[in-house]
Order: C-alpha cells, then structure tokens, then sequence
C-alpha cells in the first residue's frame, strides 16, 4: 500500500524555548524538510521583526482582534508572552488534523500544558534548551531583531521558561545545531510512527490475515 494511502491520525508537535535558543530555527527546518508537516500560524498583537511577514510567521493583529478571537472562542488557546497576547487559531488545526495531517506549534509553556489538557494522546512536546545562558545572550543579540530593552525583557523571562522543562516529552539541548536538528527529525519520525497513529493497520491486518496462502 502506497504511504500516500495510508490513513493515520494527526498529532500535534509542540516545541517550546526560552526566546532565542534556536526553536524558530529549528522548527522552519523541519518544516522545509517535512512538507507533510502544516504550521500552526498563530496570532499576536506584538508588531512586525523586520524580515517577518504578515501570515508566513505571524497574523499580526490588533488588541481589538485578538479580544473578538478569544471570545469568539476561535483560538485552541491563547497566552500573554512577553506583554503581548499570542493564540493558536483553532480552525486550521482542527481542519489538519481532520484530514490526518500533523501540525507544529512553536508556542510557549502556557500553550503546551492548554493543548495538552485538551487533547493527552494527540500531543508531543519537546522543549529546546540553550547551552547556557551566556550563549542565549549572545544569540539574542546576534539575531539583531529587537531592541536592547525588549532582548532584556526576554532574557530575564528565559528561567520562568526554563523551569517548566519537566513537563515535555523530550529536551534538546541546542548546542550544535546540526546535531540538534537531526534528534528533533528522529523525535517527528518516531512519533509518526507509533502504532496508535496508523488507522491503517488494523484493516490491513485483517486483508492480511483474510488472504490465501
Ligand atoms: N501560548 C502561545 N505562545 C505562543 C504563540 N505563538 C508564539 N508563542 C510564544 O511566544 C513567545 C514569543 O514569541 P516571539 O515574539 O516570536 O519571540 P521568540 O521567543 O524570539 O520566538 C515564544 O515563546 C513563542 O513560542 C501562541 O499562539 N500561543
Ligand atoms: N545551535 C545554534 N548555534 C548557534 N546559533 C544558533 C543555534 N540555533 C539557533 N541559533 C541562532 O540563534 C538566534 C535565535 O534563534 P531563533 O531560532 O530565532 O530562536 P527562538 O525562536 O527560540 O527565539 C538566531 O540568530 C539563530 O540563527
């Protein structure tokens, strides 16, 4: 049986970060690599990065959006990062999923344990560690995309994130990034894997079963 025609159930990958330890990196890999994997494009009221595009990151969206949205219940789950409000808009995922297709989420901690509570045996989370907190720094500013007092603001947040490792399935440590991105590709092709995943298998084992030797 083709792969193409193999009926699975989708899963939802969510990889989180204290910001600028590499999951933005590591997740637009996985998704150049992986064009069977859909992004959940989340919304946000913060503005623009430079090089950022409205829909290809972010719906950069107002404050008056993002109030509508949550009351509107369109969002799997919203969070206050950073003091601006980030979702994951619902209908997207749920239409990925429907159709058997996985999803990425790079969302906080507050994002994994919300989706996580919703749908246990959908879910895989890993979590992305930087090497240390001298080399976060670094990267902060080496990414030059925000203002010294928004890098400060984000570096003095790294440790409230950090301290939720416990509850991912997995942890990377970001050192070498070449190394890093192939545990994360094993993590998605095992996951995938799995046999509670593969709505397949059961009546293939059955055409199996029911044929002449
Ligand atoms: N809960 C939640 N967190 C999100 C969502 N989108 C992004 N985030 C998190 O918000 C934080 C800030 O993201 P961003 O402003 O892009 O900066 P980054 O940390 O440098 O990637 C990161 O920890 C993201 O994972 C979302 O839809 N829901
Ligand atoms: N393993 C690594 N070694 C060195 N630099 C890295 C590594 N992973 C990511 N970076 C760089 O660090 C900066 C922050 O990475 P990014 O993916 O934007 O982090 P996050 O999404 O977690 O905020 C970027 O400039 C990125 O190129």
């Amino acid at each position: 049986m083709p792969n193409s025609q193999r009926l699975r159930r989708g899963l939802m990958l969510i990889v989180s970060s204290p910001s600028g330890a590499g999951k933005t990196s590591l997740c637009r890999r996985l998704m150049a690599d992986h064009p069977d994997l859909d992004l959940s494009i989340s919304v946000t009221t913060r503005s623009a990065r430079p090089g950022e595009k409205d829909g290809r990151e972010y719906h950069f969206i107002s404050e008056d959006a993002m109030n509508g949205l949550v009351k509107d219940d369109a969002l799997l789950e919203w969070a206050a990062v950073h003091d601006h409000r980030y979702g994951s808009p619902r209908e997207p995922v749920e239409n990925a999923l429907s159709k058997g297709q996985n999803v990425l989420f790079d969302i906080d901690w507050q994002g994994a344990q919300r989706i996580s509570a919703k749908a246990p045996s959908d879910v895989v989370r890993v979590f992305i560690l930087p090497p240390s907190m001298e080399e976060l720094k670094r990267r902060l500013y080496a990414r030059a995309q925000d203002a010294d007092d928004v890098i400060q603001r984000r570096l003095s947040r790294a440790k409230g994130e950090i301290a939720h490792w416990a509850e991912y399935d997995y942890v990377i440590l970001n050192d070498d990034f070449d190394r890093s991105y192939a545990e994360l590709v094993h993590i998605y092709h095992s996951e995938t894997a799995r046999r509670s995943r593969g709505l397949w298998i059961a009546p293939f084992v059955d055409e199996l079963m029911g044929e002449e030797i």
